[in-house]
C-alpha cells in the first residue's frame, strides 16, 4: 500500500475562514452551541465543553440538560444558559435551535444516549459526537452511519474508534483508517492521540503534532468537542472546524505547559484569538 503523508496541521489551512464578529452583528448573528449533559453525578465533562464553545466566540450556548441534572448545572453556570429536556424529543427541538449540537461526553452509555444522538442529528444544523454518543453504537455502528452528513464531526480516542470501526486501526494505520472511517460514516473524523489524524469525507487528510503531552488529562477531550462546536456553531465548515479546534486545542496545551488541567484550556483561548485577530490583514 502506498505511504501517505498528509499535510501538517497549521493555520494556513483555515484562519482565512475564521469567523470573526460583524460590527454590526448581536449574539444571535454568532451562532447557537448546545451541549447535551449527563446524569447528575458526570454533569462536567458537558460543562467543560460548553465554556469552551463560548470562549471560541459563539454568541449563545445553552447546557441541554436531563430534568434531574438542572440544578447541578444551574449552579455551576453563570453566561452559559440551562435548558431541560425531557425526553429524545424534547431534545430534539432544542437541537433545532441550535446551530450546532454537543453531545456525548459523560453522557452515559445507554439506550437514551442512542436515542438523543439520533434525534440530535435529526434536527440540529451540525453536531459533534464524541465520547458515550460513540461508545453507545459499539455493537451496531451502522445504526449510527445512517444518521451521519457532512456536518457532523467524530472525535474517538483510538478506544472509542476501535468500538466502532473495529480491526480498521490494526489493519491500516491511524492514518488510512481515519480516511476509511470518514469515508464508510461520511462524517469529519477526529481521531485524537499524541498525533491527532482529522479526515474528511472527501479524501482531505491532517495530521496535527502541535500540542502537548500534558493534554493527556481527564476532560481535555471535552474541551475539544466544545471548540469545534463553537466554530461551527458561528458557520465554520465541518472540516475547517475540526482542523482549527485541534491545532488551537494543541496551542492552548503549549501555551499553559506543566500542571494544566482540563478546566485550563478555555481560559487560554482569549490569547490565541487575540493573536489570529492581530494577524487580520
Ligand atoms: N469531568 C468529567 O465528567 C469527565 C468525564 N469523562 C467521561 O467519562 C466517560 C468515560 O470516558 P473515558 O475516555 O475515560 O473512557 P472510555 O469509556 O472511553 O473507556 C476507556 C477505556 O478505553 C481504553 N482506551 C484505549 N485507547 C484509549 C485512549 N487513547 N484514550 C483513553 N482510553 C483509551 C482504555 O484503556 C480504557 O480501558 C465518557 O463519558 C467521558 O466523556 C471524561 O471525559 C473525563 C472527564
Ligand atoms: N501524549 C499526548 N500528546 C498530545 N496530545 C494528547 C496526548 N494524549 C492525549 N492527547 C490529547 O488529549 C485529548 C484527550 O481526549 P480524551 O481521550 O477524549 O479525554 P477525555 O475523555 O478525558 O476528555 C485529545 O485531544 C488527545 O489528542
Amino acid at each position: 500500500m502506498p505511504k501517505i503523508n498528509p499535510e501538517k496541521n497549521s493555520p494556513e489551512l483555515w484562519l482565512e475562514h475564521w469567523p470573526w464578529p460583524d460590527a454590526e452583528g448581536h449574539k444571535y448573528r454568532r451562532g447557537h452551541l448546545g451541549c447535551v449533559t449527563g446524569p447528575p453525578s458526570a454533569t462536567g465533562a458537558a460543562r467543560l465543553a460548553a465554556r469552551a464553545g463560548l470562549r471560541i466566540g459563539a454568541g449563545l450556548v445553552s447546557l441541554l440538560s436531563p430534568p434531574a441534572s438542572v440544578l447541578v448545572n444551574a449552579v455551576h453556570s453563570t453566561a452559559v444558559m440551562v435548558k431541560a429536556f425531557h425526553d429524545s424529543d424534547s431534545l430534539s427541538s432544542l437541537a433545532s435551535e441550535t446551530n450546532c449540537t454537543v453531545i456525548g461526553p459523560a453522557a452515559g452509555v445507554t439506550e437514551a444516549t442512542a436515542r438523543n444522538v439520533i434525534s440530535v442529528l435529526a434536527t440540529a444544523e451540525s453536531a459533534v459526537l464524541d465520547a458515550d454518543a460513540l461508545t453507545v453504537f459499539k455493537d451496531a455502528p451502522k445504526d449510527l452511519f445512517k444518521h451521519l452528513r457532512p456536518t457532523t464531526v467524530l472525535t474517538p480516542h483510538e478506544g472509542e474508534f476501535e468500538r466502532v470501526f473495529p480491526g480498521l486501526l490494526d489493519q491500516l494505520g491511524r492514518i488510512e483508517a481515519a480516511k476509511s472511517a470518514s469515508s464508510v460514516s461520511g462524517a469529519v473524523m477526529i481521531l485524537k492521540g499524541a498525533e491527532t489524524v482529522i479526515a474528511n469525507p472527501d479524501g482531505r487528510v491532517v495530521i496535527n503534532r502541535h500540542a502537548s503531552p500534558f493534554l493527556a488529562t481527564a476532560g481535555s477531550g471535552d474541551v475539544l468537542a466544545g471548540i469545534t462546536g463553537g466554530l461551527m456553531a458561528q458557520g465554520m465548515s465541518a472540516y475547517h472546524a475540526a482542523c482549527a479546534a485541534v491545532w488551537v486545542h494543541g496551542d492552548a496545551s503549549l501555551r499553559f505547559g506543566p500542571g494544566m488541567i482540563a478546566e485550563d484550556l478555555p481560559e487560554m483561548l482569549p490569547g490565541i484569538l487575540a493573536s489570529f485577530y492581530a494577524s487580520r490583514s
